[in-house]
Formats: structure tokens, sequence, C-alpha cells
């Protein structure tokens, strides 16, 4: 929607004053979960976070953060970081990629669009290659779509399919890319059966290969494209699931971290390079770990690595990942709509925003928070920060990360009196959650909660409002459980540890010397979910938010 015909104007609050600041803390993968020993947020020492949930309880509350709340298909799709950020900053819900992907396969209108009818070109002679996670996380794709698009796409003509595949690990449990590879070799084989040339070319873990966000190390996008474009890795095999499972052998070796492999043919060539004329997707729905694929396939000019050669494809997104830059041009499906996010009415009503997190969130608070928007809304009135993450390691090795850092910038960016609002995501819980590592989640908790008390005190000095929740569940529950709850075993004796996000709803807290006294959470908005802390945010800065908001959580007695 062209801001024309956007009214801009916020109207007053009637009740709350306007000139506090307000902070606005969210803790990635910081979920409410009953208390035990892989609930890694109850074990640590999180004095900060603990004061907050007991000493003000009409200040505290928690609120939905997966599921429909957030724009997902079902109520047993976990949380994650785009749909949650999006879901705060926008104020609404929104059908997300999963969902919209779902109504798009499921009418067959993936196939009338230009997307499709675009890379179609190619099937008479070329190449159909589908790149992309296989998992049934439902966080950035499913491999039930991706099964569904072979077979849509075998039937429309594709003579010839090449799956580049990457292993999860993170959105399911480790261990499960065998059978999700088993799985599509299945499906393979019964497209074989049928004369179309069909089979999985390349692959690798996520974490190792391609799925890198925001530019933190263009090597593991690098890793991806030697194998997928180049036909060439470190290791070759005649079959996925056989080098999967070789892979997977290595000591300490996962599904998140296997490095690229390329599928041979008797010659001992690859099978599946990528070659002009042919057509490419991007099945992946999420934009954050696709975006730095897209550009290699796409631009033109490109200089994050050397790519040896460009093929002249037709490339397109399952998803427009970047609406902004029109990133990728063509795609499948068209992503949702996200329009008059709380951030860009705040910026345009004199709120000077500053937002931080280090490289590896940093896209949560401003690009997601932004509704799938890069960059600022008004330069002179925002700054964005980002703290170059640590790369090339995992997150257990350094569990604190740059929580100190993030919470030292927010501190500065409050005492400076320079900004109405300060953002920041602490990834803390998240990341280090999704190494499945106990003992480290712990010290990352703690960590996080250290950077919020000094984000707090800030908020003391200067009089002002702070906000804290978090975008849906990790830390706070570490094992796989059954359906009363309790840890499941595994065949080696030992409990199922649980990389993922979870269902569990997540904190809002409120307060600080700057909170107008009779604020307090409303008790008629029992099932509030993270759509309703846009409104919310904006009463705190003097504001109601627009009637198509989501209600705010808050009420003044
Ligand atoms: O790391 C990621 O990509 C996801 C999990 O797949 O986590 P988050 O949604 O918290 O970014
Ligand atoms: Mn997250
Ligand atoms: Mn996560």
């Amino acid at each position: 929607m062209g801001s024309k015909e956007v009214s801009w104007k916020l109207a007053d609050h009637p009740k709350l004053p306007k000139g506090k600041l307000v902070a606005v803390v969210v803790l990635d993968g910081w979920g409410d979960a009953s208390p035990g020993k892989y609930n890694c947020i109850h074990v640590a020492e999180t004095p900060t976070m603990d004061s907050l949930k007991n000493t003000a309880p009409d200040k505290w509350r928690l609120v939905r953060a997966h599921g429909t709340a957030v724009g997902l298909p079902t109520e047993d799709d976990m949380g994650n970081s785009e749909v949650g950020h999006n879901a705060l900053g926008a104020g609404r819900i929104y059908a997300q990629g999963a969902k919209l992907v779902d109504l798009a396969l499921a009418s067959g209108k993936i196939y009338d669009d230009e997307g499709f009818k675009y890379i179609k070109e190619s099937f008479a002679n070329n190449t159909l290659h589908l790149i992309g996670l296989m998992s049934d996380g439902g966080v950035h794709s499913r491999l039930d779509q991706l099964q569904l698009l072979l077979k849509g796409a075998s039937e429309r003509g594709a003579k010839k399919i090449r799956v580049h595949v990457l292993t999860d690990g993170r959105d399911v449990l480790d261990g499960t890319s065998v059978t999700h590879a088993e799985t599509l070799e299945k499906d393979l084989s019964e497209l074989r059966g049928k004369g179309i040339d069909a089979q999985i070319a390349s692959g690798g873990g996520r974490m190792y290969v391609t799925m890198d966000r925001y530019e933190n190390d263009w090597q593991v996008v690098k890793r991806g494209w030697d194998a997928q474009v180049l036909g060439e890795a470190p290791h070759k095999f005649k079959n996925a699931v056989e080098a999967i499972k070789k892979l997977r052998e290595a000591p300490n070796a996962n599904d998140q971290y296997l490095p690229p492999f390329v599928i041979v043919d008797d010659g001992g060539k690859a099978v599946g390079p990528i070659v002009d004329g042919d057509a490419v997707v991007t099945v992946n729905f999420r934009a954050d770990r696709m975006t730095m694929l897209a550009q290699a396939l796409e631009y033109e000019k490109f200089d994050k690595f050397d790519r040896v050669r460009f093929p002249k494809i037709r490339y397109a997104g399952m998803l427009q990942y970047d609406g902004e830059l029109k990133l990728p041009n063509h795609y499948l499906v068209s992503p949702p709509l996200i329009e008059r996010t709380s951030g860009e009415y705040l910026v345009n009503n004199g709120i000077r925003t500053f937002a931080c997190s280090e490289t590896v969130k940093f896209g949560h608070v401003t690009f997601f928070w932004n509704g799938n928007r890069s960059g600022c809304f008004n330069s002179e009135k925002e700054e964005y920060v980002e703290i170059p993450s640590d790369s090339g390691i995992t997150f257990n090795e350094k569990p604190k990360m740059k929580a100190f850092e993030i919470g030292e910038k927010a501190r500065d960016a409050i005492l400076s009196g320079k900004f109405d609002q300060v953002r920041v995501n602490i990834p803390n819980g998240d990341m280090v959650g999704h190494t499945g590592d106990v003992d480290a989640t712990i010290v990352a908790c703690k960590a996080a909660d250290e950077a919020v008390k000094t984000i707090l005190d800030a908020v003391e000095k200067v009089g002002g409002i702070y906000v804290v929740t978090a975008d849906h569940g990790n830390a706070e529950d570490m094992v796989k459980r059954d359906k009363k709850g309790e840890p499941i075993v595994g065949k080696d004796g030992k409990v199922q540890i649980l990389t993922s996000h979870t269902l569990q709803p997540v904190p809002v807290a409120i307060g600080g010397p700057g909170l107008a006294s009779g604020v307090k959470f409303r008790k008629d908005v029992p099932n509030g979910g993270l759509a309703n802390v846009a409104a919310t945010i904006m009463n705190l800065h003097g504001f109601v938010a627009p009637d198509d908001y989501e209600t705010t959580l808050i009420e003044v007695a």
C-alpha cells in the first residue's frame, strides 16, 4: 500500500502521557513452562526476570506465541522468530508463509500464477532444481509442500528434477533427516517409475551449508553454491540416504552441521549441477535464511564469494523474500502483505527509535519487526545498530553471545536522551537452546537476564517505561515429551533433547518509573497473543493504536 492513502496520525491516548522513554526487550526463545531440570530458564539464576514475574502480578502476564495466534496453519505449529516479530511489530495477525503456501498448493493456484509459468518455460529442455530445508518443522519449509510441488511440477511437464536438500535437526529432532530423506527418495523413485529423471543431487546441514542469515558468514552460502551449482563437495555418494547416514557417523556430527555432499553417477560425475537454461526454486517460505542464496542466484553483480560460474537460470522463490528489494523477482506464492506496522506509525508520529541486536538476530528487531522490510523508515529519526556475532562456532561454545554488548548499547541509547523507543532482541535462550546443550543454555539464560537488568537500570535512571517480552519458547523446555508431558527416552536410553522452539506462551512484563499509576493488564483479553503487544506499546508512547490493530493488553484504572 502506498503511504499516500494512509493517514499516519495516531490519536492521543486519553489518559497516558507522551514523552516517556519506552524500552522494548524481546528475549528470543524465552517461553514460560513449569519448573524442572530441562527448564533452563528455571534452573539458571535469573533474578531480574523472576522479580518481574513475582513482584507485580498485574504487570506481568503470558501471551500466546504459536499457532493461529501468529498466523500459522494449526495450533500444533510452534512459534518462530519470523512470525513472532511480525506479530509484535505489525499488531495484527497475518496468514504466514506456511499457510499461504498450503492454500496455494491445495487450490492449485500456485500453478496458474506468474512464478510457476516462468520456471515452466525450462521444463521441456532443462532441469528443474528444488533447493531447501528438508523438514516438517514448519518454520522455514515443510516436506509435504515439497512433495506436492514435486508432484505438481512433474504433472506439468518437468522431465528432469534435482532436489538439493538441507538437513534440519533444529526445528525437528536431530537424526530425523534420515527418515525425511527416505520419504523423499520414495517419492522420487515413484516419479522415476513414471519416466521422470528425478533424484536428490546434493545436501548438507542447514547451519553449515546455505542457510546463514543477515550476512553473518558467506562461506556457509558458498559451501552450498559449490555443491548445488558447481556440483563440487568434499563428500561424494551414490545415494542421499546413505550419505546422511554415513556423515552422521563422524564424532559430534548432527543434522544441523552435516558437511556438504554431492550425489555422483557410476562414472563419479555429479548428477545435478545447475547450468544455463535450468529452472531453480528455493522451496523455503521463510525469508531470513534464504535471501543470501537468493542474491547469489539472482544478482548479476555479486562479490560475496567467487561463484566461478553464474548460470543463466529461471529462478523463483517459494515466496518473495524481500518486498523492498524485490528479491527474488519471481516467486511462486505472494508473501503476506504486512503494511502499516507500528514502527512506521510511531516514526511518523515523531517517535525516535533505536533498534539493536547482534548479527544473528539483527533482522528480527528491524526487518521482521517492520513487516519484512529492509532498512529504516526515516533515517533521521531511527538508528539501527548491529553488533557483529561470532561466526564459525556453535553458540554453546560462547553462550553469553553478545548479550552484554547489546545491553550496554541499549543502556547508552537510553541514557543519551536521543530516543523515545529503544528496542532490542537478546538472542541467548534461543540460539544456545537450538544447540541442545542444556548446561550451556543455562549459562545463556543467566547472561540474557543480566542484559535485561542493565537495560532496566537505565530505564530507572531516565524515568522511563519497559516492556519485556519474548518471541516464542525454546530454552524453557529442552526435552521432547510424550502426551502426558513426560520426557521421552530414546533407544539409546537417553532422553530426547529438544533443539527446537516450543508451543509455550511467553511473558509480557511492563513497568518502570515512567509508567503512569493505575496502568495494569486488562483481565478481558485472556487469549492475548504477541499481536496485542503493538497496541500496548503505542499506548505507552501516549497514542491509541489504529482500529484494525489487535487490542491493547493494558488499561488505566
Ligand atoms: O534459527 C532459525 O532459523 C529458527 C529456527 O529454525 O529460529 P528463530 O525463528 O528463533 O530465528
Ligand atoms: Mn526467535
Ligand atoms: Mn530459534
